[in-house]
């Protein structure tokens, strides 16, 4: 493909992805399946703007002068010139709709890519690519380490892999993907973690389809294991989802004992039974919907609940990063109140001496120790357990351990450990 058409192709992506509907990197496969002409160089360097473009979509409005979020098209052509794939001039020069060619600038697109070159200093938001309301929340949490956080917030985020232990160790795991091809290592921090280099179409691979590995991020993995789930434990997770912490608490616990998966929406609940079958513990694992009289029947029977609770999802605008445009801190304060909400409710649930793990993959402090401390003054009975000894090599605060992609390379996490009283 000539480059003008690669910037056609681009722009086009960009419309699709912006009419919404799916997530950006399933439009993306699918275009490519329908354009078999598009070779590997093609693919690249079409994904490689549309991509910059997403990631770059908080601050275009300020880059491009624009004031409001412009249009795909335009949207296209200043990554384009921001991501290297060609100058203001030449993208203007490709850009004459003959044959596959964009059609020519407009007055205002040319002068919006004029802009791209001007020597502005850009605010912090813009550098750090958040919303500027997001600035003190993010300073809250960060504080002069936020540039770092944010830069590394603008990677990609590593393909990370948990080792199921009902099935395999990791060792023979790291054995078997370095035998299939795969650049492979542990994670620095979960016993249970392989990092792979490099994206890897892992469906087709034995490990993947016989249940040894699920793809988990290792902040995800470590949540699970702060609620140190063993054998013969009864264990709820009370906000399961899809199951992602579901399966490696059932691996940690070795199919023994019991576990409960709890969510509000049973739609959700179901999409975990072939991830359940795949990993070996359909018939382990109890599935309900939450409602009241399930909360009043289980009321104490747990030796750990853990509460993966809904939130704004800003530690994981490396691989959603149109997700910053969603959170608001307006939007941050109702998620706060409803996660104390589901905190009070699940504590229900949790054995005189027993644990109650808490977790978002937010960085905002305020739907972390926030909630937490708000939790603790409300219930008495509950403790932080202390979390400097909760895992070697990473140092917790008073009421909780926060991760973050330029701190641990993880996904930004947070996870706090409450001990029943006795
Ligand atoms: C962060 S997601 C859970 C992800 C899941 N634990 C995993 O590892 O794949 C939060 C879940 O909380 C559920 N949820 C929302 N409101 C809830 C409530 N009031 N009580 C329980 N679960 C709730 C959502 O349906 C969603 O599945």
């Amino acid at each position: 493909m000539q480059p003008a058409a690669r910037l056609a192709a681009a722009i086009e992506l960009l419309a699709e992805i912006g009419a919404g509907g799916e997530a950006a990197d399933r439009v993306v496969d699918r275009y490519f399946r329908h354009r078999r002409y598009a070779g590997k160089q093609d693919r690249a360097a079409i994904a490689g703007i549309v991509w910059h473009a997403i990631r770059r979509a908080t601050s275009l409005p300020w880059l491009t002068g624009t004031g409001a979020h412009p249009a795909p098209r335009l949207a296209g052509l200043a990554a384009a010139v921001l991501s290297g794939f060609a100058d203001a001039a030449t993208v203007d020069r490709w850009c004459d709709g003959q044959g596959h060619a964009p059609a020519p600038l407009s007055y205002e697109e040319r002068a919006a890519l004029a802009r791209l070159g001007e020597d502005r200093v850009p605010p912090d938001w813009v550098q750090g690519d958040y919303p500027e309301s997001l600035g003190p929340l993010l300073l809250r949490r960060f504080g002069a380490r936020l540039p770092t956080v944010m830069a590394a917030m603008a990677g990609r985020a590593p393909l990370d892999l948990r080792v199921n232990r009902l099935k395999a160790g990791r060792e023979a795991v790291l054995d078997e993907l370095r035998g299939l091809g795969l650049q492979v290592e542990g994670c620095a921090l979960s016993p249970v973690g392989i990092r792979v280099a490099g994206r890897e179409r892992l469906g087709p691979l034995a490990p993947f389809a016989e249940g040894r590995v699920e793809v988990q991020d290792e902040g995800s993995q470590l949540v699970a294991l702060a609620c140190a789930a063993a054998p013969g434990q009864a264990v709820a997770d009370f906000c399961a989802g899809a199951g992602g912490k579901t399966l490696a608490l059932a691996a940690e616990m070795q199919g023994r004992g019991r576990l409960l998966a709890l969510d509000i929406d049973a739609f959700r609940l179901k999409r975990m039974e072939p991830r359940l079958t795949r990993a070996g513990i359909d018939q382990f694992v109890e599935r309900a919907a939450l409602d009241p009289d399930l909360l009043a029947r289980e009321a104490g029977a747990f030796d750990a609940v853990l509460v993966d609770a809904p939130c704004s999802l800003s530690g994981t605008w490396r691989r959603n990063p149109l997700a910053r445009q969603q959170a608001t801190p307006e939007r941050v304060a109702e998620l706060a109140a409803l996660q104390g909400r589901i905190l009070d409710q699940a504590a229900g649930l949790v054995k005189p001496g027993g644990r109650l793990v808490y977790a978002t993959c937010s960085v905002f402090v305020e739907e972390d120790e926030d909630v937490v401390a708000g939790f603790l003054g409300r219930r008495g009975d509950f403790a932080a357990a202390d979390h400097a000894a909760l895992f070697p090599g990473l140092a917790g605060g008073p009421l909780g351990l926060a991760l973050d992609p330029a701190a641990q390379g993880t996904d930004g996490f947070f996870l706090a450990v409450m001990m029943r009283a006795a």
